[in-house]
């Protein structure tokens, strides 16, 4: 997250940091998010069939062990059937993981609410990004959870040639471009957390992708995969694996 600030710890007890490992070591690679004791959504794009991966929940600093931290490891991964990674422009960046076991809840572990099947959150709705993705266009990745404030933009604005043009569809969600604050590598797969009208928080968007001409880029917004789009495909997923 660029622009963003320090959570408070353990305040987004959904957040989820996906490790791959390399010559033994584990990396961060991607956020996620706990919708069941035994799922994590994330990004397709963050899903690669050669990598061995680890799933870290109840963590802030990732630098250090944290009491009440709990690492689970996945059992299969399903990918949107409609996900090409040669057209991320089509949308379908979204993926389930589904964990060996069943994490036990906690106040640092919570699951996520999803939002109303085909809502559309209106512009200038104030919304927070959290992740361990860079805090600069090619900078260094935090050890602590970052957070960041991002307002909604509506499709329109977000469709227009000076924004995104036609690269953004009506599957996405598109957040901030103010070229203060966004997402960046590395919070790939993580939620766009947005308080819904009853005030709870609700995950209504997984950071899909942003400007290759940098992470805050100016009328170039965080663009995330809409959540309110799948809730069909992710009941369904879960119910038949
Ligand atoms: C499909 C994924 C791999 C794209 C990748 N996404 C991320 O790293 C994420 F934002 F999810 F953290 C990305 O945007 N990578 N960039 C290298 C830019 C890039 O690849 N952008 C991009 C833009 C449009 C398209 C398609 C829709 C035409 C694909 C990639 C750097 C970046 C990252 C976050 C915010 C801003 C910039």
């Amino acid at each position: 997250v660029v622009g963003g600030e320090n959570a408070v710890p353990y305040s987004w007890p959904w957040q989820a940091s996906l490790q791959y490992q390399s010559s033994g070591k584990w990396y961060h690679t991607c956020g996620g998010t706990l919708i069941a004791t035994n799922w994590v959504l994330t990004a397709a794009h963050c899903i690669s069939s050669s990598l061995q991966y680890r799933v870290l929940l109840g963590k802030y600093n990732l630098a250090e062990e944290e009491k009440g931290s709990v690492t689970a490891f996945p059992e299969k991964f399903v990918v949107h059937e409609k996900w090409n990674s040669y057209n991320v422009a089509n949308g379908y960046d979204i993926a389930l993981i589904k964990l060996t076991g069943h994490v036990t809840l906690s106040d640092q572990i919570e699951l996520a609410c999803l939002p109303a099947s085909g809502s559309i959150l209106s512009s200038n709705t104030a919304c927070y990004v959290t992740g361990w993705g860079r805090l600069q266009t090619n900078g260094a990745l935090p050890d602590k959870l970052q957070q960041g404030l991002l307002l909604v933009v509506s499709y329109a604005t977000c469709s227009s040639p000076t924004w995104w043009g036609s690269t953004v569809k009506t599957n996405m969600v598109c957040a901030g471009g103010d070229g203060i604050t966004s997402s960046c590598n590395g919070d790939s797969g993580g939620p766009l957390n947005c308080r819904g009208a009853d005030g709870k928080w609700e995950v209504h968007g997984i950071v899909s992708f942003g400007s290759s001409l940098g992470c805050n880029y100016y009328r170039k917004p965080s663009v995330f995969t809409r959540v309110s789009a799948y809730n069909s495909w992710i009941e369904q997923v879960i119910a038949s694996n």
